[in-house]
């Protein structure tokens, strides 16, 4: 077995235990369709290629028939998917549905320097189910709306839909429809995500409270660092370590991964007060919780990790790794604050499911916003920017 085949294998079945954990008992026939499904993608390739490609319809049946197989979706409650006016899916009784959407534009969100069309399909998945984590839901289904240029290249329409279903695969998600439009202009994709939950028990921004604890689910600013090397006029002359500590920086810019199972480990410990997915950078969405909730909070600087590799680029471009954290974005981990009394029990929850934890701060009543506690003991209002479409 070759390293992809490897790595792919590996992923399924991350996702197949992933299902497990979401007590879906139906996660080995899952598994073992996701198996067959790698299996017919190459036969299934082979007889799609005769299709014409400049004609909307065939171009979908190119897009999305080497994936998913019927027996794959009905396994994940599909009734009725992509073919007819709409889709049909089952419910569960008890649950909530939870959805959302996210967009991403060409030149806005990605441009041919920074992202594959592969990583493209991927990243759009990724942010949206991100939201869906940031509630605590489990991802269920996507609709997929793209816009392409009318002469557009159908090989990266394609390699676009080879990222978005490795990574719907990869969080068990099936999708079941969308729209293909043109345009005079770029690439638009946007999926809109489906998913369930517990009734009553999403996590919302708005139930932060005095005391808590802040916390984080993973180290920031690695994606902006990453961005701003691909971004690079003036390449850097780098050794084997120095390139390697980017490369990395580059694959969480390309390909984030959406924290469900930290959303859902919060959701099943009981002991998450608030939530929000980190998507227009930490100061942004600290700022969310603190005016939904009407509280302060105040993020202790020498609490906050820092990624080796953030700081090592940092130092080499001369640029400031607090920056990139606290307004960066695109990072999807989440933020959330949990009453102090929990948090033993959260970071044990977390060690189970080899998540990472950190606190980097506590939500008060002494004031309104969020402030920062310096390194130096000062502390200082944080200002409430991050990634705004219109400044
Ligand atoms: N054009 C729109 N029409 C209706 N609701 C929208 C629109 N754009 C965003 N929203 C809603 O506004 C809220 C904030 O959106 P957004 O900042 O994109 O959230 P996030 O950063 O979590 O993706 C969400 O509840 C979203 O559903
Ligand atoms: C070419 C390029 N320029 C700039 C950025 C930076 N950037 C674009 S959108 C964004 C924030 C996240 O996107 P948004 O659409 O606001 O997501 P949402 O808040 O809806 O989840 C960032 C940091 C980028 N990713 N690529
Ligand atoms: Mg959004
Ligand atoms: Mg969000
Ligand atoms: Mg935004």
């Amino acid at each position: 077995m070759n390293l992809d085949a490897a790595l792919s294998t590996s992923k399924l079945l991350a996702g197949a235990a992933f299902l497990h954990f979401n007590d879906d008992s139906t996660w080995y026939v899952y598994l073992a369709t996701l198996l067959a499904d790698r299996y017919n993608k190459f036969n299934n390739r082979r007889r799609l290629s005769s299709l014409p490609v400049n004609d909307e319809f065939g171009l979908i049946r190119q897009w999305t028939n080497p994936y998913q197989t019927a027996a794959m979706q009905k396994s994940l409650g599909v009734v009725v998917g992509i073919g007819d006016d709409a889709a049909v899916v089952e419910m569960k009784a008890g649950f909530q549905l939870v959805l959302s959407s996210d967009t991403m534009v060409q030149d806005i969100h990605f441009n041919e320097k920074t992202m594959r069309m592969s990583d493209v399909g991927f990243k759009a998945m990724a942010a949206a189910l991100s939201d869906l984590s940031a509630m605590g839901a489990i991802p269920k289904y996507a609709l997929v709306s793209l816009t392409l240029p009318k002469n557009a290249d159908i090989t990266l329409s394609k390699q676009l839909y080879e990222g978005l279903y490795a990574c719907a695969d990869q969080f068990g998600v099936a999708i079941v429809g969308g729209d293909t439009t043109s345009t005079l202009g770029g690439w638009v994709v946007t999926i809109q995500v489906t998913g369930e939950i517990e009734a009553g028990m999403a996590l919302l921004r708005s139930t932060a409270s005095p005391g808590d604890i802040v916390f984080i689910t993973g180290p920031l600013g690695c994606s902006a660092a990453g961005l701003d090397y691909l971004n690079t006029e003036s390449p850097l002359k780098l050794d084997l370590n120095q390139s390697e500590s980017i490369e990395r920086l580059i694959e969480k810019h390309r390909r984030p991964l959406p924290q469900i199972l930290a959303g859902r480990t919060l959701l099943h410990s009981g002991s998450c007060h608030a939530l929000n997915d980190i998507s227009d950078g930490l100061a942004s969405e600290a700022w969310e919780i603190a005016e939904a909730s009407k509280v302060g909070i105040l993020l202790n600087e020498a609490m906050i990790p820092r990624n080796p590799d953030l700081i090592l680029y940092a130092e080499l471009a001369g640029k400031s790794a607090m920056d990139w954290i606290l307004y960066g974005g695109e990072e999807y981990q989440l933020i959330g604050t949990a009453p102090k009394s929990q948090v033993a029990f959260i970071e044990q929850e977390f060690k189970k499911n080899q998540l990472d934890y950190h606190i980097i701060g506590e939500v008060t009543e002494l004031f309104a916003g969020v402030r920062l506690l310096q390194l130096d003991d000062i502390e200082v209002e944080i200002a409430k920017k991050g990634y705004n479409h219109f400044a």
